[in-house]
């Protein structure tokens, strides 16, 4: 009582003072007490007392990056926060992200839910095992064949756009068409492919979760519908599509900043999320979150006021049961809706982005790959590959995998809670309750396996190392329970839309001694990527 009198006698400036004074103190005496007994693992200063060194880490963009030089310089174990340990192993991904280890996903991925949790971010083992049969079916490989046509009709949309804009930029037009426009020079139109990668990963996932594209090929623009008022869709559920009110907003701009927010938010300690969210910087990524909801939303709800027998992953949501023969109700379904939006689109277009820019910059990697792709597709003129043409290319297989290596588009360790009776990893024992991690991006470089060359984009290094070596540490899909239930849609996806469009055209970069720009939040997204389009004579 005496306390509370004194604090009530504070100015807002003292109260602040103690506020942060109470805040350090904690820090010190976590750090003290050390109840994870991580004291002795090396890493940078700050990071041993509090969770902010990775948030501002992670605020800058380039995670993997500086968790990597960490690795480079302490070596295989890192402490990146007060209760976090890298390690950076090959070994220890079959442990920390193992079945039947009992290890959970950590309080990172509370940032990354909205509706409800859904398939990726719920943290409860049997909720996920629900889930998790119920969508699984929906990625078999028998399953995801009957999405090739609506995958082909977007990478033709794609095509047609790209072969009006060669045919203009070798008169040396220019337009506005995609975000930065195109323009002619040199017999190629030159624009950057990142925005137009994005328009097809959402038109396709938007086919396939929500039952039409959202027309981003078509518009050759970032814009999406959104419900206007959350509750009104939802209730418009059941009801006519003119009952729900939309306006049109930048999708992928808005996936891209919550993708941002919830990386940066996930790191903190959770008390300290609501003041975050208070901060400038948070609250656009929080409008994201909310924005994103609605999309999912806006478009659920028309798809659902539309009784059709179409073959998509909403449908076959509606179909699946869980054990006990039950199905998801609407706001589960929503939910999944837009996991898989989210899980979907930027993932495949951030990839086919760093495929085309490796392939510019390295122009006799592409040679060869045009030379695989001729022999393969022969004389037939259409555009799109089927992926039948295209399954068992192995240079074609090379080339994928060596950027999903090299650029790693999952990067960081994904993060796992030490379950009861804690957990042995690479020799040391670990107590329940300690966050561990797996960086793939470390992992993807690592010298042992891919040899001394880890830096250079190289598919011929995929003929050469150790099978069974590679297999235990490519890790873009992640292992065990939680890895990516859309791994065969998007192989799918990647291995029919870079033949199809290496087939057709010839890229070169702008800049070629200009890096490869990188921006990461949850995943490694390139910031552009300018090139040089022209169709190849076949
Ligand atoms: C190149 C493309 C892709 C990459 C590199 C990728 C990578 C990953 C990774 C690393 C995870 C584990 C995330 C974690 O543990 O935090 C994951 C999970 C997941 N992915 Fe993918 N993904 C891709 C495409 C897709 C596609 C096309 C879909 C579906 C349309 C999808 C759906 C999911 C879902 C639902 C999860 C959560 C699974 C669970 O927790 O059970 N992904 N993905």
């Amino acid at each position: 009582m005496a306390i509370a009198e004194a604090l009530l006698g504070l100015d807002w400036k003292a109260l602040l003072g103690l506020l942060f004074a109470v805040v350090v103190l904690g820090h010190i005496v976590a750090y003290v007490v050390d109840p994870h007994a991580l004291r002795a693992y090396p890493g940078p200063t700050l990071a041993k007392f509090t969770d902010l060194w990775l948030g501002r880490t992670v605020a800058l963009g380039h995670r993997s990056e500086v968790v990597h030089e960490l690795h480079q310089k302490y070596g295989t174990f890192v402490r990146i926060a007060p209760n976090h340990l890298s390690i950076a192993d090959p070994d220890a991904l079959q442990v920390v992200y193992a079945h039947g280890n009992g290890s959970l996903k950590s309080n990172f991925y509370d940032a990354f839910v909205s509706i409800q949790r859904g398939l990726f971010n719920t943290r409860s083992r049997p909720e996920h095992a629900r889930k998790r049969k119920i969508v699984s079916h929906i990625f078999s490989q028998k399953s995801v064949l009957e999405f090739e046509p609506n995958v082909r009709l977007y990478i033709g949309q794609l095509i047609g756009n790209w072969d009006r804009l060669c045919e203009a930029g070798a008169k040396g037009l220019s337009g506005n068409d995609g975000e930065g426009g195109w323009r002619g020079r040199d017999g190629r139109v030159w624009l950057d492919c990142l925005p137009w990668y994005n328009y097809l990963a959402f038109d396709i996932i938007g086919d396939l979760a929500f039952g039409s594209p959202f027309g981003m090929l078509k518009t050759c623009q970032d814009s999406a519908p959104v419900a206007v008022s959350q509750q009104d869709a939802m209730a418009a559920y059941g009801g006519k599509d003119s009952d729900i009110e939309v306006v049109h907003v930048p999708a992928v701009q808005i996936l891209n900043d919550r993708g941002v927010y919830s990386a940066s938010m996930g790191v903190l300690p959770p008390w300290m999320r609501p003041l975050a969210k208070k901060l400038p910087w948070f609250s656009k990524g929080n409008k994201a979150v909310k924005s994103l909801a609605g999309i999912a939303i806006a478009a659920v709800a028309k798809r659902l006021t539309m009784p059709t027998d179409r073959v998509d992953l909403l449908g076959k949501l509606q179909d699946g049961r869980d054990d006990e023969g039950r199905p998801m109700g609407r706001e589960e379904l929503t939910a999944e809706a837009l996991t898989q939006l989210i899980a979907g689109s930027d993932t495949t277009s951030n990839s086919s982005c760093a495929i085309t820019y490796h392939l510019a910059h390295n122009p006799h990697v592409q040679e060869k790959l045009h030379k695989e792709l001729d022999e393969a597709l022969g004389t037939d003129d259409n555009p799109v590959a089927t992926f039948e043409q295209v399954k068992k290319l192995p240079y074609l297989e090379a080339v994928i995998n060596e950027v999903l290596r090299i650029h790693s588009t999952s990067g960081i360790g994904l993060p796992r809670i030490v379950p009861e009776g804690g957990l042995t990893v690479c020799g040391r024992t670990f107590p329940e309750g300690t966050v561990l991690s797996v960086p793939t991006f470390t992992i993807h470089r690592d010298k042992e396996v891919w040899g001394e060359d880890v830096d250079a984009f190289r598919p011929e290094r995929w003929f050469e190392q150790d099978k069974n070596d590679i297999q235990r540490t490519f890790n873009p899909f992640s292992f065990g329970p939680r890895s990516c239930v859309g791994r065969n849609l998007a192989s799918m996806e990647l291995l029919i839309i870079v033949g199809s469009i290496l087939r057709r055209y010839h890229f070169v970069l702008e800049q070629p001694d200009k890096p490869f720009e990188i921006l990461e939040g949850f995943l490694r997204k390139p910031v552009e990527c300018v090139v040089g389009i022209k169709r190849r004579d076949v």
